[in-house]
């Protein structure tokens, strides 16, 4: 029924580098976490950690983009077990869209209930400004909209259903955590919410591009995130994801402004300290109260 180049991984290959995986650490991580364009600092604040590079994973891709180190790493954030994906992959790598996404299955049967995304994205929004770190409630799935989504291909019902709803892909009270987390840090005037429109990349977006992403209701812009959402709510587990606003979109033709990944991995730099404590304190606060 499915063409023979579907390029999926089985459930079987899935397990296979779970269980290689679980065989050589004994932490059983419930909280994954994935580290976007220069904010890997995230995985050097776990504590015992046990390191993989991703060349050694079975099955696994490696990183090929400068601010991604292509490393798996194990270990504790605050007593929590927790699992941090240090780089991640793009479709303008060249990867199939499964492939890019292999990583929420393998979080899945290691034991993970939460996933925390990372990006650096573009603003769109004109309230925006570079620096910003924007909740997201809701994506626009560009290449969606285009046939490649990562659930395409035979569905396997062990990891979840054949359409799997997306209106509640972004959970309601991780974003309020976010949010609670953030104001008490003191982080309030740089903390926005909103929606993220994924693109295939590589190239940045022309000015046209973001005055039409803007008009159809997105308020940042970027090139991941969204696969791995799909198919990690796909297989039930629970998701928050955060874009730290790296540089604003252009969106006039009498500006002098270039977006460029220098820039993105620089303003990585600059608010790695706070996006890490914002992640980092509601790990611990994950599980607990209303935030169960
Ligand atoms: O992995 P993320 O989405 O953070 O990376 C963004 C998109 C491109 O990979 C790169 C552009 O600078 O940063
Ligand atoms: N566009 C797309 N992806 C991005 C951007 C951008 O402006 N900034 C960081 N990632």
């Amino acid at each position: 029924m499915f063409p023979e180049s579907h390029t999926g991984y089985s459930y079987e290959d899935c397990m296979a580098t779970a269980v290689w995986l679980l065989a050589q650490t004994a932490v059983r991580p419930l909280v994954g976490i994935v580290c976007g364009s220069g904010l890997g600092g995230l995985a050097d604040m776990l504590k015992d950690q046990v390191v993989f590079n991703y060349r050694d994973i079975p099955n696994f891709p490696q990183s090929t983009v400068h601010g991604h180190a292509g490393r798996l790493v194990f270990g504790t954030l605050k007593g929590r077990p927790c699992v941090c994906m240090q780089g991640r992959f793009h479709l303008y790598e060249g990867y199939p869209i499964q492939k890019i996404t292999l990583p929420m299955r393998i979080f899945k049967l290691l034991g993970v209930e939460t996933v925390i995304l990372t990006n650096a994205a573009g603003g769109l929004n004109q309230d925006f400004k570079v620096g910003d770190i924007m909740i997201i409630k809701d994506h626009l799935n560009m290449p969606g909209f285009a046939g490649n989504n990562p659930l395409i291909g035979p569905n396997d019902e062990r990891f979840g259903v054949r359409f799997p709803c997306m209106s509640d892909a972004y959970d309601r009270e991780l974003q309020q955590l976010a949010m609670d987390v953030g104001v008490e840090l003191g982080y309030g005037d740089f903390l926005k919410e909103g929606v993220y429109c994924v693109l295939g990349g590589p190239s940045f977006e022309t000015i046209a591009e973001c005055r039409m992403l803007h008009k159809l209701g997105a308020d940042a812009v970027g090139m991941s995130t969204v696969h791995e959402v799909i198919v990690a709510r796909h297989c039930g587990m629970r998701v928050f994801a955060l874009s730290l606003i790296t540089n604003k979109a252009v969106m006039d033709y009498d500006s002098e402004e270039k977006a460029n990944h220098e820039e993105v991995l620089e303003t990585g730099k600059q608010r790695a300290e706070q996006l890490e404590r914002l992640v980092s304190t509601m790990v611990t606060r994950i599980g607990h109260n209303n935030y169960s």
